[in-house]
């Protein structure tokens, strides 16, 4: 083994251990714990919606900085196996399609809208980040649809040759932008957050 895949690993396995250790289901849980503490998008009391939530860690971490006075609703293609607090619900569905009953159930008012969603990779850079950025588009437009004024958005996307475009259609929706790269997130991977400020 290379030296630097070792140094890869012994950080990666790190943080699965802890995220092991803390109750986390997925060590992704770190990348949502340090946009929270630079930012503190998430408040007390409010309703999340979580995109691309399996295994459960985002879905938990939020629900438990909102406290019970907030809602917090993860859809997945998988199914949440995890034990998550009353108001939390994980609901198993595509977001490429979601049908009439699952919209009623998910419900709007949203305060955050938040997506960690990735798609199967294939290894080619191009398939993969086209196809980021078609989840990460489906997100924008479902924020646009479930996000009461002045609402927060946080999206992952594969970093590809749409993401300038990706960029521009964050900028028509939000007052404000950030673009933050986790320490949290494998140094090899391509993805980065988009965290869109104040729906207009
Ligand atoms: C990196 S994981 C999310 C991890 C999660 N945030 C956590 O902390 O446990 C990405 C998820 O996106 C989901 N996903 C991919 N395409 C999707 C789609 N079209 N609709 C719903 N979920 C999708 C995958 O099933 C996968 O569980």
């Amino acid at each position: 083994m290379k030296p630097q895949n070792k140094k890869k690993n012994t950080w990666d396995d790190h943080l699965t251990r802890k995220a092991r250790k803390d109750n986390y289901p997925a060590r992704s849980v770190y990348k949502l714990e340090e946009i929270q503490k630079k930012t503190k998008i998430i408040k007390k009391g409010q309703n999340i919606l979580d995109l691309g939530s399996a295994p459960g860690s985002w879905l938990l971490y939020a629900s438990e900085v909102t406290g019970n006075k907030g809602r917090v609703v993860g859809i997945d293609l998988k199914p949440v196996t995890i034990k998550l607090p009353a108001h939390a619900q994980a609901y198993t569905g595509d977001i490429l399609s979601m049908d009439t009953e699952l919209l009623e159930k998910i419900g709007k008012d949203y305060n955050l809208v938040i997506s960690d969603m990735a798609p199967d990779t294939t290894g080619n850079k191009n398939v993969d980040a086209a196809r980021s950025y078609n989840l990460s588009e489906a997100a924008l437009n479902i924020a646009g649809d479930l996000l009461l004024p002045g609402g927060n958005f946080i999206c992952k996307i594969f970093q590809g040759s749409d993401f300038e475009q990706f960029l521009l259609m964050v900028k028509t929706q939000f007052s404000k932008y950030k673009i933050f790269k986790p320490q949290s997130s494998r140094k090899a991977s391509k993805e980065i957050f988009i965290i869109g400020l104040g729906k207009k």
